[in-house]
């Protein structure tokens, strides 16, 4: 079996005055799309951190497609949308390719007109998340979900084979969720790319999604959405607290908490 693309093992980790990730240990195999749920303050960003390799564990390890973290390579397999991601300056005067063709430009470096092939390439990821028609537009005339796609496009550009999104829904409103996980569904499904995606809003977790992973220092749950319900009043209490609903699976649409 070949090995998970990203392999949590005994990890820990301590800020200063805080002890974010207590003994962490999940797998993210290739095809997943993983949903990290946890309320403020669980370590999810750290926990993304530590995938992404931004941070190295205080304790534990880390295996990225087979190989330990410190020694791995290969950083474009592993795109990032962060949460401030389309935070930046509304009077930004770039369009929506130059945008994308940003994603390159470590490879490429800095240019004035983009490159036949580079251009091809903003192109078909562009295509990707629907934003094609909209590639010579100024990024600032775009909607807050459009232009999160269009920084979902910027990440793949470079062929990514896992994409992380840190609350990619912020920011996008209600009528246009669902369609924006259709959108990564088809990314997961037709072009076969793992997601993990972090989100304290427990609501946006869809059918979409394939796994969940409930976080509050420590894994709660880690396993198939459809699962999620059968998590116990004493773990869900433990990982979310006394605000919590019940969760219940209810026509195989949504999952509430
Ligand atoms: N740079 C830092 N220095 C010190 N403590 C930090 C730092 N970053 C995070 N922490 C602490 O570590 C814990 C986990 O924070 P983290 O940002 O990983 O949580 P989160 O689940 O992503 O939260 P949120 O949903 O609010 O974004 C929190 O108690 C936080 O205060």
């Amino acid at each position: 079996m070949a090995a998970p693309l990203i392999n949590i093992k005994e990890v820990s980790y301590e800020y200063e005055q805080t002890k974010a990730l207590d003994h962490i240990s999940m797998a993210v195999e290739e095809g997943d799309f993983l949903a990290i749920l946890g309320p403020n303050g669980s370590g999810k960003s750290t926990l993304l951190k530590i995938m992404l390799g931004l941070i190295r564990p205080s304790e534990g390890s880390v295996e990225l497609f087979g190989i330990d973290s410190k020694q791995f390579k290969h950083r474009e397999w592993i795109g990032y949308v962060s949460q401030k991601s389309n935070s930046f300056n509304s009077a930004f005067p770039a369009t929506v390719q130059e945008v994308v063709a940003g994603g390159l430009a470590k490879k490429t470096g800095l240019f004035h007109k983009l490159p036949k092939n580079t251009a091809k390439q903003v192109e078909e990821a562009l295509d990707a998340v629907g934003m094609k028609a909209f590639m010579d537009r100024s990024i600032s005339e775009l909607s807050g979900g459009q232009q999160q796609r269009v920084f979902i496009a910027r990440a793949l550009v470079s062929k990514p084979k896992v994409l992380i999104l840190d609350e990619p829904t912020v920011g996008i409103d209600v009528q246009n969720v669902q369609a924006f996980y259709d959108m990564l569904a088809a990314l997961n499904r037709e072009r076969n790319i793992t997601l993990v995606l972090v989100t304290h809003d427990v609501d946006t977790v869809t059918d979409r999604i394939t796994h969940v992973a409930c976080l509050n220092q420590t894994i709660h749950f880690h396993g198939f959405k459809d699962q999620l319900h059968m998590m116990s009043d004493e773990k869900r209490e433990a990982w979310y607290g006394h605000s919590v609903r019940k969760i219940h699976h209810t026509e195989g649409t949504h999952t509430h908490v």
